[in-house]
């Protein structure tokens, strides 16, 4: 609920409240106005045995002086505005303050006279009269009806009665009002706005590490619907805390599975990178990677300088071992000769299978003369080694280390012009290349 909802509820609430006080405010007026009516009209009543003797006797006797007097009299009572009399034909004998005449116009005696009243009638000032016969009852029991009498009255008069009275009410209802708009913000206050504080501050400190750790208990009495709210509350939370906690399981879960495919797809990865530079038949570097070693190793003899040397070898004869023996046993030779080179080389060097018969050593930091030492070694090993089937092998190397500011294509020309010239010149031959 937001502030402007509660605001416009609560106006609302009021404005209801208000007119049903002010309905129940304005029937107890009515009430309290129609009583004072009957009490004045009974008090009026009333004066016929009061001053009825009285104003009988005077108009039997034709006493003027008595009847003057005792209208005076009852003129003089606060309920009453008038009073007329008149005889048994209708004609008026005296009168007293405010009355009405035969057409019921308002009239005011002045010096013995009626004047009409030129005022005109204000708001509740509605005359209103209660006349009585005078009968005067002889010795014998004869009634004679001697005149009529009436007195008068009017709306103020009434109200003038009820000021007190309607003062009481609205006093009344206003403090009633008031008292039970206090009591009612009070309880609601007490009753919601407590409640629903507590409730805001506790969802307010609710986070993903704490939920469902803590319960929310409401502190007001009762059971109410603020009861049930908490109960849902608590139970959201309850909800809410499994369903992180399944998450989270899930989230190490998939966290593990992810750790498990990131080690599986490196793996993989070093495996496909294993085989992409490696010679299946030999199992040393492939061309590609040979290619990769001598671009990365020429590079960096280029900018940070040092030396590189290669050594290209060639199986001598090897078409005839092919021819004599069959192919696999050809590939037998291969891979032997591959072990030899691939075991007698250093650890700093690249051995791979450069083409067919043609291997070749990548010697970082390392110059001609190392190099052919190195091949020279190689030579010796393969020479003396007993191969299956083919029985003796021999190879030529061909060796040249890379010359300041030679490209690596001219390095592997002379390399292989190397080879080419152990050839010529009988096979089993290291031939470093001239420049060097
Ligand atoms: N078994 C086998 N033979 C291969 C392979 N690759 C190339 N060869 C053969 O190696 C032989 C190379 O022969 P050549 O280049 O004529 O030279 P060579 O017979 O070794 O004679 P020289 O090099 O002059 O001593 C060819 O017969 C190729 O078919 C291979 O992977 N396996």
């Amino acid at each position: 609920m937001n502030g402007s909802l509660a605001a416009r509820l609560l106006r609302i609430i009021f404005g209801c409240y208000f007119l049903v006080t002010l309905a129940v405010t304005c029937a107890q007026l009515a009430a309290e106005y129609r009583h004072t009516e009957l009490r004045l009209t009974a008090e009026i009543e009333a004066m016929r045995h009061t001053f009825g003797p009285g104003i009988t006797d005077a108009l039997w006797r034709f006493n003027g002086e008595v009847l003057g007097g005792i209208l005076t009299g009852v003129k003089a009572l606060p309920i009453v505005i008038g009073v007329k009399v008149e005889d048994e034909q209708g004609k008026l004998l005296r009168a007293a303050g405010t009355v009405t005449g035969a057409d019921g116009q308002r009239l005011t005696a002045a010096g013995g006279a009626l004047v009409p009243d030129t005022a005109p009638p204000g708001m509740f000032d509605r005359v209103f009269s209660r006349g009585f016969d005078a009968v005067h009852v002889d010795e014998a029991g004869g009634r004679h009806r001697v005149g009529r009498w009436t007195v008068y009255s009017s709306q103020r008069v009434v109200l003038r009665q009820v000021e007190y009275g309607f003062l009481l009410i609205l006093v009344n209802s206003v403090i009633k009002t008031l008292a039970l708009w206090f009591i009612f913000l009070f309880v609601i206050r007490r009753a919601l706005g407590q409640p629903l504080r507590q409730m805001s501050e506790f969802v307010g400190q609710l986070n993903i590490d704490n939920i469902g750790d803590r319960e929310f208990t409401l502190k007001a009495r009762g059971r109410h619907e603020l009861h049930l709210l908490t109960d849902k509350l608590n139970q959201m939370a309850g909800t809410l805390r499994r369903s992180v906690a399944e998450n989270a399981a899930l989230y190490k879960e998939l966290q593990e599975m992810n750790r498990t495919l990131e080690s599986q797809v490196a793996e993989r990865t070093s495996e496909l990178r294993r085989v992409a530079s490696t010679d299946t038949l030999t199992g040393l570097h492939n061309r590609r990677k040979l290619d990769e070693v001598l671009t990365y190793e020429t590079e960096r003899v280029q900018r940070y300088g040092g030396e590189l040397a290669v050594v290209l070898i060639d199986i001598d004869h090897f078409k005839l071992t092919n021819d004599t023996y069959g192919h696999p046993v050809g590939d037998r030779v291969l891979t032997a000769v591959a072990a030899i080179l691939g075991t007698g080389a250093r650890s700093i060097d690249s051995v791979g299978r450069w083409g067919g018969e043609e291997f070749m050593v990548v010697c970082p930091q390392t110059d001609a003369g190392g190099a052919a030492a190195l091949a020279e070694q190689l030579r010796q090993r393969i020479a003396a080694a007993e191969f299956p089937v083919a029985g003796r092998k021999t190879c030529s190397f061909g060796v040249a280390a890379l010359a300041p500011g030679e490209s690596l294509a001219l390095l592997l020309v002379r390399a292989d012009t190397a080879l080419y010239r152990a050839k010529q010149e009988g096979r089993n031959k290291v031939i470093q290349d001239a420049v060097n």
